[in-house]
């Protein structure tokens, strides 16, 4: 636990990527089995233990602390966990080195899943009578579920894979057929033989795109298909059970049942876009039927899925890759061959489930430009561009995919508030929320944006701040509404959870327009017409 413990405190307090990495690699290559098997669970957010209710810890906090000292910590401490942690009491009758190093990671996460909740109290309160700051904190984030000291599952897997000298998409490959505390993984990585997920459905890492930044690709090399905005999924299905996985790598069957049903039985992988059914502005002319993203939304995060949703936001996908099927991993083979067997594949499916992504016909780049231009299809981000001989890797691969975005939109806002940054920016105020008039005359927050700015610029933004600020609450200051910036963003949807009932996807500064009066900047009503 000591080993685990101060590897928390490490990753909490170092900021730089690389110095994470090397904290987790070494704690991977020197802790013991199964503790470290343990440590990666928690890191990547794949142990599940009964969350212990912040109920029990208040229960042990009222019998053994403070009730002042309790408050006063809390209230500068904010983390509950990081609170006790801190002002724990030792008993009169413990030595002053409480961690002998006898709590083992392994014992304390046994405990913590046999942990009845009348009982929680007392056996938390036992064991952090024997952790020192660092074991409570560590103890107390294993606890309440979730340790949020700032690394991502990525990261975790990534260090893990450095400590054996793996690579991390290998790792990413085998990952969800495996189990915590991943005995087969360690032994992998200590020379072992690679642990085979056959038979169950694992998750392969994407395929991704480099933006076409300027320049023109030939299009009898590449094959050009819409960019629909809608989530990346990768179904798999092997030995009759069928997994839908995200980006991320996550894993998301439970959030559309409706699509894991419908492709109940095959025997692939396949690669697609996570859409909804419905008329997206302008859609007819594309192959359309596929809602805006905003109406996937609704489905997002989901885990336990009403009839009335399945029926009111109907998923489907719309596949652009086929990597394997039944015994054949096609990923070494040209885009064009997989294309074709997708297309045959795809004809046996569900056609309200699933359809194939149409390559868009063009006589060269110049016609392809047009029809781009002229898209105004709300479910369509832009082109993507795929070299028709290419293989699938994972990841991004110069030459390969290229990502062509439409042009995004544009509105005028006046600047409101505005906070410090972090790190580099954490002595300029460079993070600003915007706002538009509402019809009746009332300027409402519809953006914040922290990017798109020159460094000349941030300094001038930074000291318009300072010189126009008419309030200050905690971090925040309320500045003079008279400074208008031209706000790029990719799409506008509706918000229950803004007062102002839109919110924008990457809203971005374009242009300070120090030339525009605040009164002649856009109105909300203007935005909301631009909702797709
Ligand atoms: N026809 C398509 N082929 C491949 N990817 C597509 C297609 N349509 C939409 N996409 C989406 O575009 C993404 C590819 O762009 P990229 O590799 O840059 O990923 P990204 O970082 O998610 O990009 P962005 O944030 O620009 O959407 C995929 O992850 C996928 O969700």
């Amino acid at each position: 636990m000591r080993a685990f413990s101060q590897l928390l405190d490490g990753l909490v307090y170092t900021r730089s990527r690389n110095a994470k990495l090397a904290l987790i690699a070494d704690y991977m290559r020197d802790a013991p089995d199964p503790d470290r098997g343990w440590a990666l669970a928690a890191l990547t957010g794949d142990l599940s233990l009964p969350a212990v209710k912040s109920a029990a810890i208040h229960a042990i906090v009222d019998e053994r602390v403070d009730p002042m000292l309790f408050r006063m910590s809390r209230d500068y401490v904010g983390d509950l966990a990081e609170t006790v942690a801190l002002i724990w009491p030792k008993r009169i009758d413990q030595p002053a080195e409480i961690d002998d190093g006898s709590l083992t990671l392994s014992a304390v996460i046994d405990r913590l899943s046999k942990l009845g909740r009348a009982e929680a109290p007392a056996a938390l309160g036992e064991m952090l009578d024997h952790l020192d700051a660092s074991g409570r904190f560590a103890l107390l984030k294993l606890a309440t579920g979730g340790l949020r000291v700032g690394i991502s599952a990525r990261l975790a897997k990534t260090g893990f894979a450095q400590a054996f000298g793996l690579d991390v998409d290998a790792v990413e490959e085998v990952w969800h057929a495996l189990r915590p505390p991943y005995a087969e993984l360690f032994a992998w990585g200590q020379g072992g033989e690679r642990p085979d997920p056959r038979g169950t459905p694992f998750f392969r890492p994407f395929m991704l795109a480099h933006p076409l930044e300027e320049g023109t690709v030939d299009l009898a090399d590449y094959a050009a298909e819409w960019k629909w905005d809608g989530i990346r999924v990768q179904i798999v299905g092997t030995g009759g059970d069928v997994r839908l996985y995200s980006r991320a790598g996550d894993d998301i069957t439970a959030t559309f049942p409706d699509i894991a049903a419908a492709a109940q039985g095959i025997d692939a992988v396949l690669d697609g876009e996570m859409l909804v059914r419905g008329e997206a502005q302008g859609a007819a002319e594309h192959g359309g039927s596929a809602a805006s993203f905003n109406a996937l939304q609704q489905r997002l995060g989901r885990k336990n899925v009403s009839a009335r949703m399945l029926a009111d936001y109907p998923a489907f996908v719309r596949l652009y890759d086929l990597l394997i099927e039944g015994e054949d991993d096609l990923r070494e083979q040209a885009w064009e061959a997989r294309r074709a067997r997708l297309e045959a594949f795809a004809a046996r499916l569900d056609a309200d489930r699933f359809d194939v992504s149409a390559v868009i016909g063009a006589r060269d780049f110049e016609d392809l430009a047009e029809t781009r231009a002229g898209a105004r299809d709300a479910a369509i981000e832009g082109v993507m561009l795929k070299r028709r001989d290419s293989p699938y890797v994972a990841g991004r691969r110069t030459g390969l995919w290229y990502k062509w975005k439409r042009d995004p939109l544009t509105i005028d806002g006046v600047m409101m508030y505005a906070q410090r940054g972090h790190g580099k920016r954490s002595s300029f105020y460079s993070d600003y929320t915007f706002g538009c008039w509402s019809d009746e005359g009332e300027l409402l927050p519809v953006a914040k944006a922290y990017s798109g700015f020159t460094d000349e610029e941030l300094k001038w933004l930074d000291s318009f701040v300072r010189n126009n600020t008419l309030n200050r609450f905690g971090p925040v200051r309320e500045v003079e509404k008279k400074l208008v910036v031209e706000l790029a963003f990719d799409s506008v949807h509706d918000s229950k959870r803004h007062k102002s009932g839109v919110a924008m996807r990457f809203p971005r500064i374009a242009r300070i327009r120090r030339d525009k009066p605040p009164e002649e900047a856009d109105t909300i009503a203007t935005l909301r017409k631009l909702i797709s």
